[in-house]
């Protein structure tokens, strides 16, 4: 069982290093706290809130995934080389794509409530 709680301890230190270092991760807290903020006023059904939900764990973790992968490549490649900066194009590349996904899913949400 303690083993088990220090591995949420673990996992939070991440979170925390993340929130810290990642300029990044905190826009996407930011957003993330505006959308639930524009649902809860907008009263989603249990259908958007899932989409919501979907869209915000989507982005979040994949900017943890590519703040570790960054961490990584700087540990094992400190300086340049031209691979170690295509994997960080393509991490990079990942969390915009989910960042893309989730302006649409906020966007097919909140567009119609806010504008019409
Ligand atoms: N070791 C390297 N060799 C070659 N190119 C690199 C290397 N490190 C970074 N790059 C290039 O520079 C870009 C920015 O890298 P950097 O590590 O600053 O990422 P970042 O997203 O700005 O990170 P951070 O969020 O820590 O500021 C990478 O996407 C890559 O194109």
């Amino acid at each position: 069982m303690k083993k088990f709680l220090k591995g949420f301890t673990y996992a939070f230190n991440g979170l925390k290093y993340a929130a810290v270092t990642q300029l990044n991760f905190r826009v996407h807290l930011v957003a993330m706290l505006t959308a639930i903020t524009l649902g809860l006023y907008f009263h989603l059904s249990a259908n958007e809130w899932c989409w919501l939900a979907f869209a915000i764990a989507f982005v979040l973790i994949t900017e943890l995934l590519n703040t570790a992968i960054e961490i990584l490549v700087d540990l094992v490649s400190p300086g340049y080389n031209i691979k170690a900066g295509h994997i960080k194009d393509v991490s990079a590349a990942a969390v915009l794509l989910s960042a893309i996904f989730a302006v649409v899913v906020g966007g097919i949400i909140f567009i119609p409530k806010l504008f019409f």
